[in-house]
């Protein structure tokens, strides 16, 4: 019978196994460095039921030129942090086909994921598990590979064969709905045109992640990913049929489900965009629960600022004589404060508060 691996982070960090290798294993257990402390897992109480009132909005992007349309975004934004969106204009079979290309990757022998990790510059392609395993005191239950998406030439020349095509042809596809969204959200702010320097802030570097969270023997003692605030400006998320997302509820105590929909996106605002709205926009906790019997995927895109931007509350925020709560911060500090520990709900911000 197969037993933990005496040096696990060897095991899963420099021998490229990931949490996918030691799920392979079949072990009936969970090895301890998985375990959450009893307070943070998320127990049965706190989860509130699908039936209730409260669900995350969902909208249909059709006419995204609509008003009414813009109100419900802008009221979904402001008072959720999270939506989901059908009718984006992105064509389902990529969905499908992105889905299949990220489980293709995942299934590749170890060795050749090995050679990934090693052979790809950092800058492009990040293969990973956990969070910050060297950073954080529990690990958890996910690997993930990060492809950033930067020029042609260098998407080529490094990002793996058996998804490239798939991964790109997606992201040209989001980078049109992506700029279409962010129109709407700062068209409700007040500013009426995303010239260049507001659209590098807002979305000049993008990372399509692929999360890959395989079964769990005891799910309810580990966490898939812990609750956190993404720190992008927007993260378009496509989930798989599985589920496990869940959102933290106005309340503070409990949580909220975010169904699979079929064909729809995720969409929640990170901390970049809750700063330059000057809070009026809200980044919302998630975490992800591990599954007992199947692998679930999904693939965020983060939306990100390009490393040197300066984010602060925009002066359209400021106009009508509001204080400013968050001050101005270069993207590339607040990166780095936010990977420089583990996930941490809504620590982060911290950085930025006035
Ligand atoms: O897998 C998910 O549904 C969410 C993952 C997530 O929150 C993240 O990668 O930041
Ligand atoms: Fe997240």
């Amino acid at each position: 019978m197969s037993t933990t691996p005496t040096n696990l982070i060897d095991f899963l960090v420099n021998q490229a196994n990931g949490v996918k290798g030691l799920a392979d294993l079949n072990l009936p257990n969970v090895p301890p460095q998985y375990f959450q402390p009893i307070q943070a897992r998320l127990n049965k109480s706190k989860i509130i039921p699908q039936d209730s009132e409260q669900s995350i909005p969902i909208i249909d992007f059709t006419n995204w030129d609509d008003p009414e349309v813009q109100d419900s975004i802008f009221s979904a934004a402001t008072n959720w942090g999270f939506f989901q969106i059908v009718n984006h204009g992105i064509p389902i079979n990529l969905l499908d086909d992105l889905k299949a290309s990220v489980h293709r990757f995942f299934e590749l022998p170890v060795k050749v994921k090995k050679s990934v990790k090693e052979n790809s510059p950092p800058e492009v392609v990040r293969l990973g598990t956990s969070f910050s395993p060297h950073a954080e005191s529990v690990l958890e239950w996910k690997d993930y590979l990060q492809l950033v998406y930067a020029s042609v030439e260098t998407i080529h020349s490094y990002w793996p064969a058996v998804c490239k095509d798939e991964a790109l042809e997606y992201m040209k596809h989001a980078e049109a709905f992506i700029r279409k969204l962010l129109k709407v959200l700062l068209k409700k702010l007040n500013v009426n045109e995303l010239d260049k320097e507001r659209e590098q802030t807002l979305m000049g570097a993008m990372i399509l992640s692929f999360n890959y969270y395989p079964a769990c023997p005891e799910p309810e003692l580990v966490a898939g990913v812990c609750p956190h605030s993404d720190i992008s400006s927007i993260t378009v998320l496509l989930q798989d049929g599985i589920g496990g997302l869940y959102v933290r509820d106005k309340d503070g105590n409990s949580w909220i489900n975010v169904p699979p929909v079929n064909g729809a996106l995720v969409i929640n605002i990170g901390d970049v965009l809750q700063i330059m709205s000057n809070g009026r926009y809200k980044s919302i906790e998630h975490r992800v629960v591990a599954n007992r019997n199947k692998t679930r995927i999904s693939m965020p895109i983060f939306v990100n600022p390009t490393p040197d931007s300066v984010i602060g509350p925009l002066p359209e925020m400021l106009e009508n004589g509001d204080e400013p709560q968050y001050k101005q911060v270069v993207f590339s500090d607040y990166f780095k404060y936010f990977f420089s520990k583990g996930h941490d709900g809504k620590k982060t911000i911290e950085f930025a508060k006035i």
